[in-house]
């Protein structure tokens, strides 16, 4: 891993307690028969929706306070909007999640479901199942392969996250299947959509390419799916207030937009 020193406190603190928890877990090998999240994704292009992994995420260092709803019941209507895939936090002390959470919602939808996690250490993966878990390639460096490795043959699907071009050739070398591009920075929890932008331009077609991280509105999900996003991963604007309508207006984002671009066009070519 770079320089911890290099990193935000809140995000330091996240890593100190993950590597505390690595090695802890119950010691039985997990095998995982997984739904396929390609298949969500393009059952939801079929569908004309746009391919979202919607996130429970109670709370998290950047947002201000903690959703207490019953996260089953936040899961279960982020489907109703239209999800084609759910990710859930278990990291406990920073995000309000835990893995009890996540075999609950688990056992509850028949979409994948992502473990959202900072997973450092193969055992870690044992703690329990998922469709699919995320390693992110600036917390695990040189042991990216490897844990990609561990996680498949667990079943897992993995979603390898990087931030910059240096991260995305190394999880292509690593055999990456599935990237996110986090437009959060770890460094400094800024967000700036710009990210993604100039990542995904060098992502290889094969990849399934998700764009992760601050999109708030139909706009801004359209915007990642011009820049080449398969998928987007959303927390907090979904989050924030009714799920399953935030929900539903980003899934739409680009059904909605091209009626409005429609409606335009038909003023501005056949005016009164
Ligand atoms: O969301 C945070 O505040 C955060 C802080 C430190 C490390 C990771 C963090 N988020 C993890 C995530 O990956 C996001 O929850 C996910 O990409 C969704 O982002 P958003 O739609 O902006 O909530």
């Amino acid at each position: 891993m770079d320089d911890p020193d290099e990193l935000a406190p809140a995000v330091r603190s996240i890593l100190s307690a993950a590597h505390e928890r690595a090695g802890s877990g119950p010691g039985e090998r997990v095998s995982v028969s997984p739904r396929d999240l390609d298949a969500a994704f393009e059952r939801a292009e079929a569908d004309g929706r746009v391919p979202l992994i919607a996130e429970v995420k109670p709370t998290s260092p950047t947002t201000e306070g903690t959703r207490e709803d019953d996260p089953v019941a936040l899961a279960e209507r982020m489907v109703a909007g239209g999800a084609a895939a759910l990710s859930v936090l278990t990291e406990p002390d920073h995000f309000g999640g835990s893995v009890d959470t996540l075999e609950r919602v688990r056992d509850a939808v028949d979409v994948p479901v992502l473990r959202k996690d900072f997973v450092v250490d193969e055992a870690q993966l044992d703690a329990v199942e998922s469709d699919v878990v995320l390693l992110i390639a600036r917390f695990v460096e040189d042991d990216l392969a490897d844990l990609l490795a561990a996680a498949r043959d667990r079943g897992f699907q993995v979603l390898v996250e990087v931030h910059d071009r240096e991260e995305l050739e190394r999880a292509v070398d690593a055999g990456a299947a599935t990237v996110g591009v986090n437009n959060r920075d770890l460094a400094e929890l800024v967000v700036d959509l710009g990210t993604f932008e100039s990542v995904a331009r060098h992502v290889p077609d094969e990849v399934t390419l998700i764009a992760e991280s601050g999109i708030g509105s139909p706009a801004d999900a359209r915007r990642m799916r011009a820049a080449g996003a398969d998928a987007l991963l959303v927390g907090s604007a979904i989050m924030d207030g009714d799920v399953e309508a935030n929900t539903r207006e980003l899934v739409r984002a680009e059904a909605d937009g091209d009626a409005d671009d429609e409606d335009h066009r038909d003023t501005t070519e056949h005016p009164t």
